[in-house]
Order: structure tokens, then C-alpha cells, then sequence
């Protein structure tokens, strides 16, 4: 492997933070990324079916996943989800039925076109105070992962702000710095609504594979910073890195416009 690839498939750090095999794929626009990413996402579910886990542990996020997995997933041919089981990296306390809901909007946009049940889905209780809403949806990812000390889902799809903002994790936030909690709840998020519950950094880094998703060019002056720069402290889509699992970059060619490291630029019929 060339050492421009090499670069291209390590990100460095800074002190103390270990690096994480990393691919970034750039797409030429959302039309092309959103089908590319829902096979990526079948075939990492078949694969995980088919292992000793006969399952596939799925973690959502809201903002514009929501539109494009709705739009792109129930288009992949024998799409089988009956093994599924769904999570949120992040929800907004706000009832179901709340257009700011993630989970009332999949409930509505994705999951029936997916044949998926709300048995497969681990929601948080939006009815609950913030921080009993964090612990109850911990206690929910405990039972779904037994022994498991930091549950592992096979596929977390995480999208980012401009702010550098991943989940509810916000840049200069004390739960940042959370290292006991599987899921923490604030009340002052910056982006509205202020109540969220959000998994932490630990959880994130935990994952066999997690895939970003984005898409723009308001986010390419942040994604540089996030993949090139060294700041201290990190900004948080800068802290995950997943070890030993992988971390994969899904970008359209807008929000990669100001990157200088090596990318693949994926053609339509690539197996990813
Ligand atoms: O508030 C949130 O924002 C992020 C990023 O959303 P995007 O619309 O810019 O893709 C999202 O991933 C997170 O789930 C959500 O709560």
C-alpha cells in the first residue's frame, strides 16, 4: 500500500488518543451517496446476520440521515431487516408525535417500508424527566446487550453539525468528558430543543463500525478541521475513533471541497 493511502486510511490524533483505520469516500452528490450508503448498510447487515451474532445492531441519528436512509434503504432489492434491532445515538426529548423527534419521524418516513417493528426498536421515554430518560434508555441498551459492559452495535450512522457537533455532543460540553455513563442527558443543548439524550464518546468507540454522514458545503470548513486539524481539545466528531473497530467517512464532493488528504471517490457498482 502506497504511503498517500496509508495517510489516507490513519488519522493521527494527538497525544494520548489512539489512531483508528478510517476510509473517506466521496461521493458526487447526496443522489449518489444515499444509495451507496444503504447498500454499504445492507451488506454490513447480511454479514452480521449471517455470524455467530444472528443479528444487526443498528444506531440511528436524526437532522438529514433521516430523509436520505427513508428515501435510499427501502430501495436496496431483498432488503430482509427481520433481524434488526435499532438504536438511537441521540434523541431529542420531545413526544413521538413532535416533528423534532428522530424516532417519530423513522417511525413514520422508514420504518414501515422496512417491515420493521417497533419490537425491534430501543427507544428512549420521552415522558421522563431528562435524566431518567438517559438512565432508562441505558438500562434498555444493558438488557439488549448482556454482558456487555459497553454495548457493541455493529453499525453506528452518525451525522455532523457545522459546529463539529456528532449525536448531542457538543463542542466545550462537560459530556465530552463523560467516561462513565452509556447515555447522558443535557438540558442546555445549543442546537434547539435544549433537552436531548445522547450515547457518550465510550459508546461511540466502542462500536465494530461507524459510519459519518455528510453532506454540504456549509460543512466543509468544519469536516477539515475535524479530518486535518490538530486541535486540542478535539472537537467532538473529531473523538471518535473507533478501536478496534472502523471508522468510515460518507461525504459529498460539497462537503469535501476544502480536504487535501487521499479519498476514494467510489464508483456507482463499488462493493464498499
Ligand atoms: O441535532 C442533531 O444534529 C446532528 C447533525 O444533523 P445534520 O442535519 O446536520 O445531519 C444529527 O446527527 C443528530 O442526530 C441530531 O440530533
Amino acid at each position: 500500500m502506497s504511503l498517500a493511502l496509508l495517510c489516507g486510511r490513519k488519522r493521527c490524533t494527538g497525544p494520548g488518543m489512539a489512531a483508528a483505520s478510517q476510509r473517506v469516500l466521496v461521493f458526487p452528490s447526496s443522489s449518489e451517496l444515499g444509495p451507496a450508503l444503504a447498500r454499504f448498510i445492507a451488506v454490513r447487515a447480511q454479514e452480521s446476520c449471517g455470524s455467530e451474532r444472528a443479528r444487526f445492531t443498528l444506531g440511528l441519528s436524526g437532522g438529514s440521515l433521516v430523509s436520505m436512509l427513508s428515501r435510499d434503504l427501502p430501495a436496496v432489492p431483498g432488503l430482509d431487516c427481520r433481524k434488526w434491532l435499532l438504536g438511537f445515538c441521540d434523541e431529542r426529548l420531545v413526544p413521538f408525535q413532535d416533528p423534532e423527534s428522530s424516532y417519530g419521524l423513522y417511525k413514520t418516513s422508514l420504518l414501515p417500508k422496512i417491515s420493521v417493528r417497533e419490537s425491534q426498536v430501543l427507544a428512549i421515554n420521552p415522558s421522563l424527566p431528562v435524566e431518567e430518560a438517559a438512565e432508562d434508555y441505558a438500562t434498555k441498551l444493558r438488557e439488549a446487550f448482556p454482558g456487555e459492559e459497553i454495548p457493541v452495535f455493529d453499525l453506528l450512522l452518525l451525522g455532523m453539525g457545522p459546529d463539529g457537533h456528532t449525536c448531542s455532543l457538543f463542542p466545550e460540553h462537560p459530556l465530552l468528558e463523560e467516561s462513565e455513563k452509556l447515555v447522558a442527558g443535557l438540558k442546555d443543548s445549543p442546537k434547539p430543543p435544549p433537552q436531548r439524550v445522547t450515547l457518550t464518546v465510550p459508546v461511540l468507540n466502542a462500536a465494530r463500525c461507524v459510519a459519518f454522514v455528510t453532506t454540504g458545503g456549509s460543512k466543509a470548513a468544519v469536516l477539515k478541521r475535524v479530518l486535518e486539524g490538530k486541535e486540542a481539545p478535539a472537537l467532538p466528531a473529531a473523538r471518535v475513533l473507533p478501536s478496534p473497530g472502523e471508522l468510515l467517512w460518507f461525504l459529498d464532493e460539497s462537503a469535501a471541497g476544502s480536504l487535501t488528504l487521499s479519498v476514494e471517490r467510489p464508483t456507482c457498482a463499488a462493493a464498499l
